[in-house]
């Protein structure tokens, strides 16, 4: 952080086609990432996007921090052509690449609200976390459900969603200290849904005192 400016770094992780991409870009407010509907996966490979500089999020002693977001995408996990060895190494050399000196804030664990979290699936990005992030993944990691929309026309609310969540979802979520956003998609609401899902993120990482993960 300088006198008046905050770069705050994101990594994307999540199972193919759980709407990595698509986030990064709400988060970016551009459309840099490669996002897409296919029946295989998409991103081949990790890709670095970041904001322009973003006004009334924090202040300092009376004064206006600038924001500016860092955004890693990652290839899903499990991939359907790259190996989980090869989608491994690679997040792990574009993490020390991109963020190795600066650090990363926070991973973001990106599943579909309207997929159950439950079985093997569900659990490999978790496993991918906990190996690259190391012990300390907990305090930098939460989970971006996608597809919020659909569980709202389902009409459940949040709360009520996680209350019936899956006991691995649950038990995910306790381990992070429940920090959990929602991302709807729908009609004209796309930058009020990226204020909302950048201001949670705000409080997730000045909740952590702006604490980081470097990468050797
Ligand atoms: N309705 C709805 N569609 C979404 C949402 N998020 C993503 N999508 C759609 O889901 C599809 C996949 O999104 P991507 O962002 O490409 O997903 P990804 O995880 O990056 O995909 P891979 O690179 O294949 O792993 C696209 O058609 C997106 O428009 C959401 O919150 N709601």
């Amino acid at each position: 952080m300088t006198n008046n400016k905050i770069v705050i770094n994101l990594a994307l992780f999540g199972r193919t086609q759980s709407g990595k991409s698509s986030a990064g870009n709400i988060l970016l407010g551009s459309t840099d990432f490669h996002s897409h509907f296919a029946p295989c996966s998409v991103t081949q490979e990790c890709s670095l996007g970041r904001s322009c500089h973003l006004h009334g999020f924090m202040r300092r002693a009376g004064q206006e921090i600038i924001l500016q977001v860092q955004v890693l995408d990652t290839p899903g996990y499990p991939h359907s052509n790259l190996s989980m060895q090869h989608v491994k190494q690679q997040v792990k050399a574009a993490l020390k690449h991109h963020f190795g000196q600066e650090g990363l804030h926070l991973a973001l664990l990106v599943q579909r609200a309207d997929v159950p979290f439950c079985g093997q699936e569900a659990s490999y990005p978790i496993q991918l976390i906990q190996e690259l992030l190391g012990d300390a993944w907990k305090n930098h990691t939460a989970v971006l459900f996608t597809h919020a929309e659909k569980m709202e026309e389902a009409g459940f609310k949040e709360n009520e969603y996680l209350c019936q969540a899956s006991d691995t979802l649950l038990c995910l979520l306790t381990s992070i200290q429940h920090r959990c956003i929602f991302q709807y998609k729908k009609g004209n609401f796309i930058n009020e849904q990226r204020m909302k899902i950048l201001e949670k993120i705000t409080e997730f990482i000045k909740d952590n005192n702006f604490q980081v993960l470097t990468f050797k």
